[in-house]
Order: C-alpha cells, then sequence, then structure tokens
C-alpha cells in the first residue's frame, strides 16, 4: 500500500487538524465538521496530483487555452456517519463524482469491550473499472474501512482505490494494508501512536462522529 501521511511536511493542515484535536475547540460543532471538511478537500487536493489527465481546448472571451483535466471516473464513497462532512470535502474538489453511501457502527456485547461492525446500509453505483475513492475520518482498528470494502465488493472491481482518512492508527494501518492490494493509495492527514482499550485513537480527537453531530445513544 502507498502510504501518503501529509502531516510530515508542515502545512496550513497541521493548523486544521490542531484545531479538530483541542478539547476546547473541538466542541464549536460547525467549526470541527468545517474543518473536517477543509483537511477533506487538502486531501482530495493532493491526491489529483496522481490521477489521470487528460487534454482540453477551452475558448476563453480572447482565444483558445489547452488544458489537462481531470479524466477519472471517481466514485467517492464514504462510512456513515462521521465520514460525512469528509465526504462533502472531497465532493468540493471532484465535483463530477457519483457517490455510495454505507453504514457502518460497532455494536458492543452486553457490558463488554468487544465489539464487532455491523454494514446495514449501502447505496452504491457500479464500480467496474471506476477510480473508488473510500473515505473515513478515523482509521481506528481498520475493521470499519475493511468491512465497507467487502460490502462494496459485489458492485465491481474498480481500476483503482484510494481510501481517505484524518486520523489512522498504526494498527488500523497495518490491518487495513493486510487486506487491501498493494496497489491501493491511502492518503491521511496524521498517524497516532496507539489505541485504547475501547478502540479509540490515542491521542486522536475522541468521537468523530459525536463532535460532527452529537452524542447518539449506544446500541
Ligand atoms: O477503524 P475502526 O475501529 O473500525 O473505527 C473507526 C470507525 O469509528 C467511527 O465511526 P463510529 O463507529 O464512531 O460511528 P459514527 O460515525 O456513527 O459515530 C469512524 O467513523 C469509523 O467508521
Ligand atoms: O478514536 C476513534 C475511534 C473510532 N471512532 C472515533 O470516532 N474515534
Ligand atoms: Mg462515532
Amino acid at each position: 500500500m502507498h502510504i501518503h501521511n501529509l502531516s510530515q511536511k508542515n502545512s496550513v493542515l497541521n493548523t486544521f487538524i490542531s484545531e479538530v484535536r483541542n478539547v476546547n475547540i473541538q466542541k464549536d460543532r460547525m467549526r470541527f465538521r468545517r474543518n473536517i471538511e477543509r483537511i477533506g478537500e487538502i486531501l482530495g487536493y493532493e491526491m489529483s496530483k496522481i490521477l489521470n489527465y487528460k487534454s482540453v481546448s477551452v475558448e476563453t472571451p480572447l482565444g483558445t487555452s489547452s488544458v489537462q483535466v481531470l479524466e477519472n471516473d471517481i466514485v467517492l464513497c464514504s462510512v456513515l456517519r462521521a465520514g460525512v462532512p469528509l465526504h462533502n470535502g472531497l465532493l468540493n474538489y471532484f465535483d463530477t463524482a457519483e457517490n455510495a453511501f454505507i453504514s457502518a457502527y460497532r455494536h458492543h456485547e452486553q457490558n463488554s469491550e468487544n465489539f464487532e461492525i455491523i454494514v446495514e446500509y449501502l447505496a452504491c453505483p457500479n464500480l467496474e473499472n471506476k477510480t473508488l475513492i473510500l473515505a473515513d475520518p478515523m482509521l481506528a482498528t481498520g475493521q470499519s474501512m475493511v468491512c465497507a470494502f467487502e460490502a462494496l465488493k459485489p458492485y465491481g472491481t474498480p481500476k483503482e482505490i484510494h481510501l481517505v482518512s484524518v486520523i489512522g492508527a498504526q494498527e488500523g494501518i497495518d490491518y487495513v494494508e493486510k487486506h487491501f492490494d498493494k496497489t491501493t493509495h491511502l492518503w491521511i492527514a496524521t498517524v497516532d501512536e496507539k489505541l485504547n482499550n475501547k478502540g479509540y485513537i490515542v491521542p486522536g480527537l475522541g468521537d468523530a462522529g459525536d463532535l460532527s453531530f452529537g452524542e447518539k445513544l449506544q446500541h
């Protein structure tokens, strides 16, 4: 897998990451969502540098300009619900993309820290020969990303796959690496060291779904 960890270079991306992590700033839900969206825009922009382009002629009021424009057939799939602001950020740049949505949540056994991932909802176009972008802001154990990909398989074989995430734990990245083809790209804003015993990324940012949309009752 090709791993692109964008926080390794200084850029304004790291300011946005610091704000989504910051326990005071992240309480502003609108700012949290907007920061995740802005991170999605930056990850999408960086990814766009290795996609395919074709030359087109554009008529301007003063003449003709030859420009290289994106030619990939993109399907943008995100994992509900925390994936929604990241999806919006990517869609701001890949504005003609087709879209897919998949739900995944952690189902905890009673009084236990063990959980399994339940995939219930999936809406997806044909993926055959397309460029699949699979987005989820948190890559903790990596199970949601892998379960989502398994559920997408009946929809066709993509030509290329790009995984997009905001914060990953090394353990989750290793797990994902085992389950995806080595040609897959992972575009990630930053990588943290570990998971706690509840499967949360440390230091991470907390619960991305709750920070975006409010707390949900546990199943
Ligand atoms: O790598 P994993 O261990 O699978 O964990 C990551 C998952 O956890 C978060 O979703 P969550 O279960 O909190 O659902 P939510 O978006 O509804 O809050 C996140 O958006 C991922 O889907
Ligand atoms: O750290 C984590 C792990 C899973 N889901 C989150 O929202 N945060
Ligand atoms: Mg959540």
